[in-house]
């Protein structure tokens, strides 16, 4: 393809340099990786956390590149550099045309938690209603006969078009994605053609990238003021303390706002019956009451479900249909999942919760069904926002009878000095550095009525220290420690 058909007309200051030698280029690939460049490739010089990419144009040239773009000129370079103002947006822009097809309904869900779920739950809805959909999400890409584990909860622009064209060709016609703060901050959606997008709520996270919490809303926003097109559906969680301020972006962006929950109208939450492992739900929509029965534990979820079901109602299923596939919904890997009973009957799950709201969300969420006592085991991620370890370690000991500090992630850190902070903040609390260590010592506490909650890597696959990721599943771990008690 052209450089000059890949840039179109985005970029005004392009335009003289693509009429000249360079618009003719035959663009084979593009990358903003030099060391994935190759013969005939497109290099984007981003400036970036670690490094500015505009430092590897000679890499990317010596490699094959046949053009580079960078937000500042580059003397004596061996190919073309050209200059747009904002490379990161240029890139999401050219990978969406360079690969061209996209699942027909792509929408995207951002908010601090329950991203993954509603991602999750649309697929489902829209699963049960016939149509082969799929998620893009930090549990990896689910699609018809295709399950992978992911690593971005928003994958960088390159790779996302690439996986959204793969989808498509395979007859995927709708896809549910995430959107990260990072991914928006970073314009990685930028090139995503939305019908429609959902808010679920904000609470403290990323504190080690975005600077305050206006900052960090004002990225997720970005959702709403850039990147879905003018005049579409925005579905937004009514319930949250951010709840109206992102109404009020949605709408100033020209939207039509579906706002959902129990202050929602156009699904109105009208009652909830707590069971122990599912709910039931009476929803108010159109004039008319639906009785759903949600196979899932935690009031939250019932937000998740809404927000999903909005999703679909806004992408042409009907009301009917979504709720009634609520009622057979499976939760996201790793999000409040049922690893195992004791055989005194003592629930243990494991849970995503690694950042206050989601671990305040969770504890709370077991209390109603739990007779006996709440046992946690958590830690912090190392290389992550510190101001969080005391928090969580607050929120524990008032939320939970038994609590157990352990790690989780400490990357670079040294991890007992996170444990401290951490434990500075939860008198009480026993520490068990060895994960697998910790999460048997509390499994082997439970007593009847009894509920675990092991929180904070969810369906990750590993545990990552010093430098080295060893296979680690919370799932396995539980369920090793539970065979252990019975047998
Ligand atoms: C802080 C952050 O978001 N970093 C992401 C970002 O990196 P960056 O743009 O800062 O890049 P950089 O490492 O400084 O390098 C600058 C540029 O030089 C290029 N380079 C570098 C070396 C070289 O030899 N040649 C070369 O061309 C790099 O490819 C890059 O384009 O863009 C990269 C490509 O898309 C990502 O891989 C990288 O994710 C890192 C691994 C990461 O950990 N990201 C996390 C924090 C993240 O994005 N998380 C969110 C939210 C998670 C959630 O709450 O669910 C997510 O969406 O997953
Ligand atoms: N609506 C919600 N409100 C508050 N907490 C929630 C909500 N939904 C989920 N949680 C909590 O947050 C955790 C993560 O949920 P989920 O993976 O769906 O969110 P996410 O936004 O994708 O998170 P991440 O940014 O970590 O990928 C869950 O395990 C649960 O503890
Ligand atoms: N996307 C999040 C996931 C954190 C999961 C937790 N297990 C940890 O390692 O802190 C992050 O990278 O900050
Ligand atoms: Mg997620």
């Amino acid at each position: 393809m052209k450089l000059s058909a890949l840039a179109g007309t985005a970029f005004p200051e392009l335009n003289a340099a693509l009429s000249g030698r360079a618009g003719a280029l035959d663009i084979a690939a593009v990358t903003a990786d030099s060391r994935k460049a190759g013969p005939g490739a497109l290099f984007v010089a981003i400036a970036g956390s670690k490094a500015d990419g505009a430092g590897f144009i000679d890499d990317a040239a010596e490699r094959g590149a046949a053009v580079a773009v960078s937000a500042a000129a580059h003397e004596g370079a061996r190919i073309p550099v050209l200059q747009v103002s904002n490379p990161r947006r240029f890139l999401s822009v050219v990978a969406s045309r360079f690969y061209g097809a996209q699942p027909e309904t792509m929408v995207a869900v951002t908010g601090t938690a329950g991203k993954t779920s509603v991602a999750s739950f649309t697929r489902q809805i829209w699963a049960h209603a016939g149509l082969a959909a799929a998620m893009i999400g930090t549990t990896g890409v689910i699609a018809p006969g295709r399950k992978e584990y992911g690593s971005l909860t928003t994958p960088d622009p390159v790779m996302l078009h690439g996986l959204l064209a793969e989808l498509a060709h395979d007859g995927v016609t709708h896809a549910a994605m995430e959107a990260s703060s990072h991914g928006l901050d970073q314009y990685r959606l930028d090139g995503v053609r939305l019908a429609a997008a959902g808010f679920t709520n904000l609470g403290r996270d990323h504190m080690d990238y975005h600077a305050t919490i206006e900052e960090y809303f004002g990225a997720k926003m970005h959702l709403f003021d850039r990147v879905l097109p003018k005049g579409s559906p925005a579905v937004i969680n009514a319930d949250d303390a951010w709840s109206a301020r992102a109404e009020v972006a949605a709408r100033d962006a020209g939207h039509r706002v579906m706002t959902v929950g129990r202050s929602g109208s156009f699904l109105c939450l009208k009652r909830v019956e707590q069971k122990r492992d599912s709910q039931f739900a009476e929803i108010l929509h159109d004039g008319e009451i639906y009785e759903v029965r949600l196979p899932l534990a935690g009031e939250f979820q019932i937000s998740n479900a809404l927000v999903a079901a909005g999703l679909a109602i806004a992408t042409g299923v009907t009301a009917r249909t979504a709720l009634a596939a609520l009622e057979k919904i499976e939760g996201a890997a790793g999000r409040l999942e049922l690893a195992g009973k004791a055989a005194n009957g003592a629930l243990a799950y494991i849970d995503y919760a690694h950042k206050p709201d989601a671990l305040e969300k969770v504890l709370t969420a077991v209390r109603p069904f739990t007779t006996g006592k709440v046992v946690v085991v958590f830690g912090c991620g190392g290389d992550r926002d510190r101001g969080k370890r005391p928090i969580m370690g607050e929120i524990a000991t008032r939320l939970a009878d038994v609590v157990i500090v352990t790690d989780d992630n400490p990357r670079s850190e040294v991890p007992a000095e996170i444990r401290g902070e951490i434990l500075a903040a939860a008198p009480g609390a026993t520490e068990i550095g060895d994960r697998a260590e910790a999460i048997a010592h509390a499994v082997a506490l439970l007593r009847q009525g009894d509920t675990l909650i092991v929180a904070g890597k969810g369906h990750e696959e590993g545990q990552t220290a010093a430098g080295v990721t060893r296979p680690f599943s919370d799932l396995a771990e539980v369920r090793k420690a539970l065979e252990g008690i019975q047998s």
